[in-house]
């Protein structure tokens, strides 16, 4: 609904979502469709409801009013088919586990064989490009790498979805930039569909194929942005105009209140 019609249904649809913590409206009306292999931000002031959307996707929390379809079912049954990881603001990694062991955790949790484990922890480290620390323990890891544990941890079910909750806010603006561009190639080499939350605009410029801004009390959607950049985004994208110009158009929503609209940036 938010985009012209695509040959594959929406593996996430949010229909008329509504949020209310105690006497707090937090969401207001929400929806959305996601399709397959997008990266999709969800973007807004602090407080206008995006951790809420994701945590409301994810399982995390019920809503109070309206419909979210995950791969097909309800986020309770996608919970349970594993249809999606989670990475969050902090890595939350076992500093008395291995990076090999932190990864590996939730396959080892399902049972499964020494050798499936080896296997898909080899694979995660090289996407990941932690091969060399793999017996390391995260507290002898930079913030930028026990992120990047975190990001192969949801990634050791081999779920089609990430949901990403502000991964690299807490990080610095060098490192941030050089996780920009592993997360964009962890999706090209996997083809994962990934939400991520930011209040970052130029974050979101880059990353996104579309962008969704949300204003505030109570969240609401107030515009989505098709940035339509694919394969295109490259370090260089964020000193060319165009890059500058979208960044500028996301900012003026902030500045303004309005309907709901769907744009094009490119
Ligand atoms: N468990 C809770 N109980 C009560 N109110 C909550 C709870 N969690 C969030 N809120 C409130 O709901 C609103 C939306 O919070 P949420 O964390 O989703 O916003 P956000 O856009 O992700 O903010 P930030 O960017 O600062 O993380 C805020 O006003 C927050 O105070």
């Amino acid at each position: 609904m938010d985009r012209p019609p695509n040959q594959e249904a929406p593996c996430i649809s949010v229909r008329e979502v509504s949020h209310r913590f105690q006497d707090m409206q937090a969401l207001s009306g929400i929806s959305f469709d996601i399709y397959p292999g997008e990266l999709i931000s969800l973007l807004g002031p602090s407080g206008c409801g995006k951790s809420t959307l994701l945590r409301l996707m994810a399982d995390l929390l019920q809503p109070t009013s309206g419909e979210i379809r995950v791969s097909g079912g309800d986020p309770r049954t996608a919970r349970l088919r594993r249809e999606f990881g989670i990475v969050f603001q902090h890595p939350t990694l076992f500093d008395w586990r291995t990076v090999r062991g932190n990864i590996e955790l939730p396959l080892e949790l399902l049972g499964a064989g020494r050798a499936e484990r080896d296997d898909t922890c080899d694979a995660l480290l090289d996407l990941v490009g932690l091969h060399r620390f793999a017996g390391h323990y995260p507290w002898q890891l930079s913030g930028g790498m026990q992120q990047r544990v975190a990001i192969a941890r949801a990634l050791s079910l081999d779920p089609p979805i990430l949901f990403m909750d502000e991964p690299f806010s807490a990080l610095d603006e060098f490192t941030k930039e050089k996780l920009h561009i592993e997360l964009l190639s962890i999706q090209q080499a996997t083809g994962k569909t990934i939400v991520f939350v930011t209040h970052s605009i130029p974050e979101a410029a880059f990353l996104s194929d579309r962008i969704m801004v949300l204003s505030a009390h109570p969240g609401r959607m107030h515009s989505i942005f098709d940035v339509g950049l694919g394969a295109r985004r490259v370090p260089e994208h964020r000193d060319e105009p165009q890059f500058h110009e979208l960044v500028s158009r996301v900012r003026a929503c902030f500045r303004e209140e309005g309907e709901p609209r769907h744009e094009r940036a490119v």
